[in-house]
């Protein structure tokens, strides 16, 4: 007996693995191919940042709403094995169509590097994601359900750390997503979960239970409305009014869906929070400083999940329930959302410190001017009606100057005295630049929000007396000013060429700043050594390593809430509606991205720390109600009602247990048999 038990237990190891490793191969293509969709959009169908991040977010939901389709697919009529397979092959198309939709070749025509046609390969794109929706959704709620299906009704600690398993897989999958092209992920993901097909255990689907189940509500609600005069006794629970034409097995089971869904409502406020890790708090990190911000953003909450998952399991909950306390999966799921919710205390702290440190930038109403002299003397520039400016020759004034209003007129003390009339832009930043010649003095639009992605905006102003050549911009003319380029953090090297003459200037960059570099008319004498620079924006300050503590905080709450969220469906569902309950547990994750999009993009507050903090207010107040939800919640035994059930039914324990044993048998004698076939083949 003992051997035998061995026997089963690494058999059973074996296909847990075919079951984990193919889900570690779908998050990884998943989150692969997610990481470059943003930029795909913004750079290859030139979509601009907002449509881009809308169709993202819409690609998200899309991702957890088509689980359902999979649970009645898997539920009511494939079973949960055929349903992996086949839409792990809608998936694949989808990855193909949408690598193909990559491939500007296809309609570049005249072969410039830019696609002709781009409605085709926006179409193409579209087909491609919903496809991967309908493959990454549909199979979702079946791979966790299935998983769960290989263990028996009194293995519940084993079916617990499977949980935890399955979520360090599906972070695994998602760290190293990076490295491995997503396409032939799909490919290994089908190939593994194939491998493993003798050995599992395979509930075959109970007919179309779907349509049973919206029929019996459909009954319960009908009767109750025709039943509704008092003269009629209550009922217990109003789906007790589909007893007439319902079977109580079927009523019963619907009774204890209902109750886990209801529990539901208000979780997608999690996913709210939990979602903006990468939107908000990814532009939150470009206005900070540090060199690991892409390493940081991609991979701090796989890798916190791979740390914190064990430790909790190994560690934190057994010492909690050590120390007499009851730490119920409801109670853990609101201390999930506590969790997340002070991880936005702690981004707003955050955002305190960085804002301390921007650029007072214009309001809509204003303007902001600032003067760079390139004239050979210091100037004194008077600014209608009141604004005294003295600035030396290669210099600028402090700070920007704000107007509100838009219409001046500057002053030079020159002699004569040249005095123009600017038309400044509403709500903008802009320098005056004062040329050689300060009669033909110019207004040169600036950068009026931090750079993007931590880079840096430079200009140059040639004060030199011919045109220039600078590394990787265009020539420019003598008193001009070029557009803002983007440079990367660390030491950048420019050469200045002016036919056989030439110089090399160097300049160590942080991150997100704005500068103008001015270049006398000495600029080859010296070596360069003249340029002088202009910060129109200071590089940021704050270290992203204060991001840290809010990332910490919401994987700690993820762990506690969405591992524990994943166990707690399964558990609480019944045998026939394992996939249909991890659906609806999904569906909460597709809801919150949809509530990201409406309320996050749409009602923005004016202080981003306000917003922080209105979002984790929310979460509070939503736990203090999924709290009370859950006091009111009793844990059930999905099999233990069932059982009950059926005995009150008329079926004998013993008749169950003889039906128990003979599916037993069979699915035993099903596996030898296809042990034989593979020793055979
Ligand atoms: C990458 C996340 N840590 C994570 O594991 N998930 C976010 C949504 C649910 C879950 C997943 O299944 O990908």
């Amino acid at each position: 007996t003992l051997f035998s038990n061995k026997k089963k237990k690494r058999k059973k190891i074996c296909y847990i693995f075919f079951i984990v490793v193919n889900e570690f191969c779908e998050r990884f293509s998943y989150y692969g191919m997610r990481a470059v969709l943003v930029l795909y959009f913004r750079y290859f169908l030139l979509w601009d940042d907002d449509l881009a991040t809308s169709i993202y977010h819409a690609f998200v939901a899309l991702c957890y709403l088509t689980p359902i389709l999979g649970a009645i697919i898997a539920d009511s009529w494939l079973g949960k094995f055929k349903t992996i397979i086949y839409l792990s092959i809608v998936y694949a198309i989808g990855q193909v169509t949408m690598a193909i939709s990559t491939i500007h070749d296809i309609t570049d025509a005249n072969r410039d590097g830019t696609p002709d046609n781009f409605t085709f390969h926006i179409a193409l794109s579209m087909l491609g994601l919903i496809l991967i929706a309908l493959g990454t959704g549909g199979i979702k709620p079946c791979v966790a359900a299935f998983g769960g299906d290989q263990f028996q009704e009194h293995q519940s600690r084993q079916l617990n750390t499977f949980f935890s398993v399955f979520y360090l897989c599906i972070n695994a999958g998602s760290l190293l997503s990076t490295l491995i092209t997503p396409l032939k992920s799909v490919a290994s993901t089908l190939m593994v979960f194939i491998a493993g097909s003798g050995m599992y255990v395979k509930t075959d689907p109970e007919g179309n239970i779907m349509w049973s189940v919206c029929k019996c509500i459909g009954f319960a609600i009908k009767n109750r409305f025709r039943h509704r005069s008092s003269s009629y006794p209550k009922r217990e629970h109003w789906m007790d009014w589909a007893n007439e034409k319902y079977d109580k097995l079927l009523i019963a089971q619907i009774k204890m869906v209902l109750k886990v869904l209801f529990l539901y409502i208000p979780l997608p406020m999690f996913w709210t929070l939990f979602d903006q890790k990468g939107s908000r708090w990814t532009l939150q990190a470009t206005t900070m400083s540090g060199d690991f911000v892409s390493i940081l953003i991609s991979t701090v909450n796989p890798i916190l999940i791979l740390t914190l998952v064990p430790i909790m399991d190994r560690l934190i909950f057994p010492l909690i329930q050590k120390c007499g306390l009851n730490f119920s999966p409801l109670k853990r799921m609101t201390v999930g959302m506590l969790f997340a919710a002070m991880a936005f205390v702690s981004a707003a702290l955050v955002q305190i410190e960085i804002d301390k440190t921007l650029p007072n930038f214009p309001s809509s109403s204003e303007s902001q001017l600032k003067v760079v002299n390139t004239y050979s003397t210091t100037l004194n520039v008077t600014i209608s009606p009141n604004e005294h400016l003295l600035i030396e020759s290669f210099g600028s004034s402090a700070d920007y100057v704000t107007f509100d209003h838009q219409d001046i007129t500057v002053s030079l003390n020159t002699n004569p005295v040249i005095t123009k009339a600017f038309s400044l832009i509403k709500g903008g930043r802009q320098t005056l630049i004062i040329p050689s010649d300060p009669t033909v003095m110019y207004l040169k639009e600036d950068v009026k929000s931090k750079p993007r992605e931590g880079k840096n905006a430079i200009r140059f102003v040639n004060g030199y007396t011919a045109d220039l050549n600078i590394t990787n911009l265009d020539s420019i003319e003598p008193s001009a000013t070029t557009n803002y380029t983007l440079v990367n953090q660390g030491k950048r090297d420019f050469v200045l060429r002016h036919g056989e003459q030439w110089c090399e200037f160097s300049r160590k960059f942080g991150f997100g700043a704005s500068y103008t570099f001015l270049i006398p008319s000495t600029v080859f004498s010296d070596d360069c050594e003249s340029i002088t620079e202009v910060e129109d924006m200071k590089p940021n300050s704050v270290h992203m390593a204060l991001q840290i503590p809010q990332y910490f905080l919401i994987t700690t709450g993820e762990v506690m809430f969405s591992v524990t969220g994943l166990q707690f469906s399964y558990s609480q569902a019944p045998k026939n509606m394992k996939s249909v309950l991890q659906a609806g547990w999904l569906c909460t994750n597709a809801v919150g991205n949809i509530i990201v999009l409406i309320v996050a993009e749409l009602g923005k507050l004016p202080k981003q720390w306000a917003e922080y903090l209105l979002f984790a207010s929310l979460l509070v107040a939503v736990s203090i109600i999924f709290s009370i939800m859950a006091y009111f919640y009793t844990y059930i035994d999905p099999a233990e009602i069932e059982a009950q059930v059926r005995k009150e039914q008329g079926l004998e324990p013993e008749e169950m247990e003889k039906e128990t044993l003979e599916m037993e048998e069979k699915d035993e004698d099903q596996k030898n048999e296809q042990g034989v076939k593979q020793t055979k083949i």
